[in-house]
């Protein structure tokens, strides 16, 4: 591993949200189910803005290859037919939770913070460079063990939610795999000058901060 690599893994080791206290309390088996409910309705936010981001992205790579490969993430959240993808099965995970897939759908109770820090990623990939975009999407290089130790607390504490509605997260471990993957390698390919790898690792620091920001105000409104 080189030192830009292990520079940029050191951030997401420091900054990301797996070490919030709401994701700890998670862990722990201390949340209400009112606060695993809110959780799960504004999580819904991020994830139906995922696939809009990826399509800002997308109209900066400039290659077909480039564009296969970042084609797939956009299927993958919004399946190749109605009832497919990751949003879909996010919405099962609000069913599975007792929450009607219309409620997450209304965009009802999104909290103003989880707005802004969703309009904070999606405007980073509008407006940066692809290289800073990206670099942003590396926070998925720690996702993964993310999601086992998730899958775990919620079989192990959460047992009114049905286990069906964990299906996002186990099939969310093998993409986050192969998404952050490749994004490792663009990232280490596209920025060889210092000054592209510094804006690299700032936008890293910067998509850790907003997914921290909005797990803050999910654990401020629902205590
Ligand atoms: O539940 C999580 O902790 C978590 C985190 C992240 C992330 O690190 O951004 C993503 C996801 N989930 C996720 O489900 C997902 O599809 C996803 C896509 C991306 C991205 O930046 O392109 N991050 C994430």
């Amino acid at each position: 591993m080189n030192g830009f690599e292990a520079e940029l893994r050191a951030v997401a080791e420091k900054r990301y949200h797996h070490l919030h206290p709401f994701n700890q309390r998670m862990h722990a088996g201390e949340l209400t189910r009112d606060e695993l409910r809110g959780w799960i309705l504004n999580r819904f936010h991020y994830q139906r803005h995922i696939p809009v981001k990826d399509a800002f992205v997308l109209a900066k790579l400039a290659t077909p290859e480039l564009r296969r490969m970042w084609l797939r993430r956009i299927q993958d959240h919004d399946g190749a037919a109605p009832g497919e993808g990751g949003i879909e099965r996010w919405l099962r995970l609000g069913e599975a939770a007792g929450l009607e897939r219309s409620l997450l759908l209304s965009g009802e109770g999104v909290l103003p913070g989880v707005r802004l820090a969703v309009d904070g990623y999606v405007n980073l990939c509008r407006n940066g460079s692809a290289l800073e975009a990206v670099a942003a999407s590396l926070t998925e290089l720690f996702a993964p063990d993310l999601m086992r130790t998730r899958i775990a607390a919620f079989e192990r504490h959460y047992q009114w939610i049905d286990p069906d509605g964990l299906r996002y997260f186990q099939v969310r471990v093998s993409q986050g795999r192969q998404d952050s993957g490749e994004a490792l390698a663009l990232v280490l390919d596209w920025a060889r000058m210092r000054a592209d790898q510094d804006k690299a690792v700032a936008a890293l620091a910067y998509k850790c901060d907003l997914l921290w920001s909005l797990l803050d105000a999910v654990d401020g409104a629902y205590r």
